[in-house]
């Protein structure tokens, strides 16, 4: 079939979007991983489906596969360019939409600026559901979060651990530029204690309102910027006493602003969302 897409970016993090309300879409992990492939296929980091919605209080269903062809809860730059994306379309004549995803309801706005602010929902903090398997583990406390000890490779790392709908392990490092994020990320994300394998972010201070972050991503590598990444480290720094709302994220492809208010609360993130070009393919 000859397959209509579209190339966006939110802030480096690079998608392929498909309509799959007037396209019938229905591949193989095998060819999700094709598309997303950056020299036999499209390229890109992930692949992102627009379906009709399953309930009526909902405007869409969102669906998500990562480069690796696996398909995910949730992908935070991906909410921006997925709402940019059914705007410019005429698939809505709303620029503020309510979306499903695999286990959450997210409502990205796209603002009058071009800038995206998506309401994340509430993280997740209980381990198991993370899912994180801490039995046998002497977790160290550290203001309202608990430090987590995982041996990979011959180091030891400390990671908070957090859902935003897909699982995080996010520690903190002294500078991202320097971290071992290609050796230590595929350790921490294919570690046995993340039943679900999990996201690995690199987080270094700057200051009370300022990070500078690296994602190892589960199924993609390490990507230019992570939206749930930059949610999940944001929380782990304000539970762990490091960090106030709102806190400005330095990814290596652009920034972000994630504010969050306390457990409960939702994560707000505010950020780019970018069209390159569109295209077909045969597939
Ligand atoms: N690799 C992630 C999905 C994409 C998340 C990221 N691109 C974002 O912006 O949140 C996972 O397997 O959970």
């Amino acid at each position: 079939m000859k397959l209509k897409f579209t190339k966006m970016h939110g802030a480096g993090n690079d998608f392929i979007v498909i309509d799959a309300i007037h396209q019938d879409v229905d591949f193989t992990r095998a060819q999700w991983a094709r598309l997303a492939d950056r020299r036999f296929g499209i390229g890109a980091d992930q692949i992102l489906v627009v379906h009709k919605p399953e309930a009526a209080d909902v405007d869409f269903r969102y669906r998500i596969y990562n480069s690796d062809g696996s398909e995910v809860e949730q992908c935070g730059n991906g909410s921006r360019a997925f709402v940019k994306f059914v705007v410019e379309k005429g698939l809505t004549d709303k620029r503020s939409i309510r979306v499903q995803t695999m286990k959450a309801i997210i409502a990205p706005r796209l603002e009058d600026d071009g800038m995206v602010t998506v309401d994340m929902g509430a993280p997740v903090l209980e381990p198991a559901q993370v899912p994180f398997q801490a039995d046998g583990l002497h977790g160290v406390p550290e203001g309202h979060d608990v430090l987590w000890p995982l041996d990979v490779g011959t180091s030891r790392v400390l990671v908070s651990v957090v859902s935003m709908g897909n699982p995080h392990a996010v520690q903190v490092v002294a500078d991202v530029d320097t971290a071992p994020v290609l050796d230590t990320g595929p350790l921490v994300e294919h570690h046995p204690r993340f039943p679900a394998r999990v996201n690995a972010g690199f987080m270094q201070i700057v200051d009370r309102h300022h990070i500078r972050l690296r994602v190892y991503e589960r199924g993609a590598g390490e990507t230019l910027a992570c939206g749930t990444g930059s949610c999940a480290a944001v929380v782990a720094g304000i539970r762990r006493g490091l960090l106030d709302s709102p806190v400005r994220v330095e990814a290596r492809g652009g920034e972000l602003s994630i504010a969050w208010a306390g457990p409960g609360q939702p994560v707000m993130m505010t950020g780019p969302a970018v069209t390159v070009f569109e295209g077909e393919i045969e597939i």
